[in-house]
């Protein structure tokens, strides 16, 4: 194919040209090259539709330096194995714990398929977090992945101590256990557990139900002494340091003083500092209630440090997140459907749907979700998943999530990397078939832009996707400054893989959450036919794509789209 469609605004062709002999991109050739200066979008913008361009020079490959472009080397085998329908689309965030914190462990997780690291402050030091953070960036810097960082604050929800440092405690069945607030110099005695919440002994009544990790393990308040709040054992099982706990009464979540700790605290507050100076990716807040917390820490982070990506994700575990679900999404970079703490919060058979809900939301909004918890939580102990399990990740991956989440099965299981690769083959089944039985294209998409240039980026990306979709083309490719031009794309979840094309290694990581975006960092000038070529050649040099191939290329510098065969 000779001739591509070329769709873009009547800006983009009136391009003042301007023949400059500055050297156009960091590690390029030095060559003079065209240059053009986009006016700024104005509201007579057009749309136009023509079909003359021609890529001429793109088939003259010429040698590239090696380094002008950035990707890891299991997207590009997998690409020239497999070639583009194989790359799996929904993104997986794997936990950081004491069984995967060394670097040939993290390392084994981003061969396996990591596209993010998260940390949870609730565990460990920050020397210990510190140095995570810089052993997964070693792995970015010398084999080429884009592995985001996200840190996961502790927040005000009310935990167990860490149980005198051993891996778990057996709770037997009438057994007395004392959950206390008293500080111990020595270890705690036996059966005696530190909660963290200051008020629990005064919040707490005799007849509540204490609830360990939402029902692992269920004790009934028989007395309370002082601090000391005496419990007999109701439900057996194994209590894990720093447990989360809850109190019911009378069948009802229970919810006094406790409900008024502040979501950041100020232990967050420190973490969050610490998170900013480390340059990490995400910052998830835990047990969000309101848009305004999430607020708040955005302009934070602006404030702190001009020029920081950190984005923020809110994470949806409470009654009251539930409560202002639209405007805390609205507010935030993305969510998190944490079924953990959710599940301990609202009626277990209520998630589902829940989490459905959030998950449609998200993308309607055009935010990032995550489904969390107990995916493959039986391979903590086991190397293969239950039946039931696959079918949840099935879900997930069906209801077009984002991403998939591995809390404790890689943080201290036994099967890290084979939890890993459980969530990766069963994610690239269910695409496949949800592609052939074209499932998922039935959302409704609303306009989500207020201003007029990106309204125009918008419908390029919903015209692009759709494109894409009945041209049954190999790949969209877009270049995008900030991000959001991948992202609208994205949101459309098209048939085929998505490679955005991004100056910035921060923004090249943060896409690396976004379903079917795969990130490469690339220079690039707002010269498209220089950049088309330029990118051709790359990755044929690569034998990431070949001659032949058909491409959907979207930029957000020209907000135009192209039908192009790779020459
Ligand atoms: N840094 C760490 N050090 C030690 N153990 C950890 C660490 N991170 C996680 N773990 C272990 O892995 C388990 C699961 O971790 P994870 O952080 O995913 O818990 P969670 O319940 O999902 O998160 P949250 O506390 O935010 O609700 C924890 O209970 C803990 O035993
Ligand atoms: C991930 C998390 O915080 C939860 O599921 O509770
Ligand atoms: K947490
Ligand atoms: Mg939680």
């Amino acid at each position: 194919m000779s001739c591509s469609i070329r769709l873009s605004t009547s800006i983009a062709s009136s391009h003042s040209r301007i023949f400059n002999k500055i050297p156009v991109h960091k590690h390029g050739i030095h060559v003079p090259n065209y240059v053009s200066i986009p006016r700024p979008i104005t509201a007579h913008s057009k749309v136009l539709i023509s079909e003359n361009l021609k890529i001429t020079a793109a088939g003259q490959v010429k040698p590239v330096p090696a380094g002008e472009i950035e990707v890891d080397k299991v997207t590009e085998a997998e690409l020239k194995e497999n070639g583009f329908r194989s790359t799996r689309r929904t993104k997986i965030v794997c936990t950081i714990g004491p069984r995967t914190c060394g670097f040939e462990e993290l390392e084994a997780l981003a061969v396996g398929g990591m596209n993010v690291a998260r940390i949870n402050m609730c565990h460990g030091t920050r020397a210990w977090h510190r140095a995570v953070i810089q052993r997964v960036k070693r792995l970015n810097e010398e084999k080429g992945f884009a592995v985001a960082v996200m840190m996961d604050t502790e927040g005000s929800g009310i935990h167990m101590g860490d149980l005198n440092g051993a891996e778990s405690a057996k709770a037997e069945d009438g057994e007395m256990w004392t959950f206390t607030v008293r500080e111990f110099d020595s270890p705690c005695p036996e059966r005696t557990i530190n909660v963290n919440y200051d008020g629990f002994a005064e919040d707490v009544k005799v007849g509540d139900e204490l609830l360990v990790d939402g029902g692992m393990v269920r004790f009934v308040v028989v007395e309370i002494i002082g601090p000391d709040v005496i419990c007999r054992c109701s439900d057996p099982g194994l209590l894990l340091p720093r447990a989360n706990l809850t109190f019911w009464r009378n069948g009802s979540l229970v919810q006094e003083r406790n409900a008024m700790l502040p979501t950041i605290s100020s232990k967050d507050w420190l973490d969050i500092d610490f998170a900013i100076a480390e340059g990490v990716d995400f910052i998830a807040v835990s047990f969000v209630k309101s848009a305004e917390v999430i607020k708040h820490l955005k302009s934070y982070i602006a404030a702190r440090s001009p020029d920081c990506q950190t984005a923020v994700i809110a994470k949806i575990e409470s009654v009251d997140s539930l409560k202002n679900l639209e405007e805390i999404i609205k507010a935030s970079d993305g969510a998190m459907v944490a079924r953990g703490d959710l599940g301990a919060q609202i009626p277990l058979e209520h998630v589902p749907s829940v989490q459905e809900n959030i998950v449609q939301l998200c993308r309607q909004l055009n935010k990032p979700a995550i489904v969390a918890s107990q995916l493959v939580e039986s391979m903590i102990e086991y190397p293969i998943p239950t039946r039931a399990e696959v079918a949840d990740v099935s879900e997930a991956v069906a209801q077009q999530a984002d991403a998939l989440m591995l809390s404790g099965e890689s943080a201290m299981g036994q099967y890290p990397e084979k939890a890993l690769s459980v969530l990766r083959s069963v994610s690239l089944r269910i695409e496949r078939s949800s592609r052939e039985k074209k499932r998922g294209d039935s959302l409704e998409l609303p306009t989500i832009s207020f201003s007029l240039p990106a309204s125009i980026s918008e419908q390029l990306c919903n015209t692009a996707a759709k494109m894409a979709n009945k041209l049954e083309v190999d790949a969209l490719f877009v270049y995008t400054q900030t991000g959001q031009t991948a992202s609208l794309l994205s949101r459309n979840r098209p048939d085929c893989p998505i490679f955005a094309f991004t100056p910035t290694a921060s923004i090249r990581r943060r896409l690396n959450l976004q379903w079917g975006l795969i990130p490469f960092r690339l220079n690039f000038t707002d010269n498209m036919e220089s950049n088309l070529n330029r990118t051709f050649s790359l990755l044929k040099a690569r034998g990431m794509i070949k001659s032949g191939d058909l491409i959907i290329v979207v930029s957000d510098v020209l907000q135009s789209v192209q039908a192009i065969s790779v020459p």
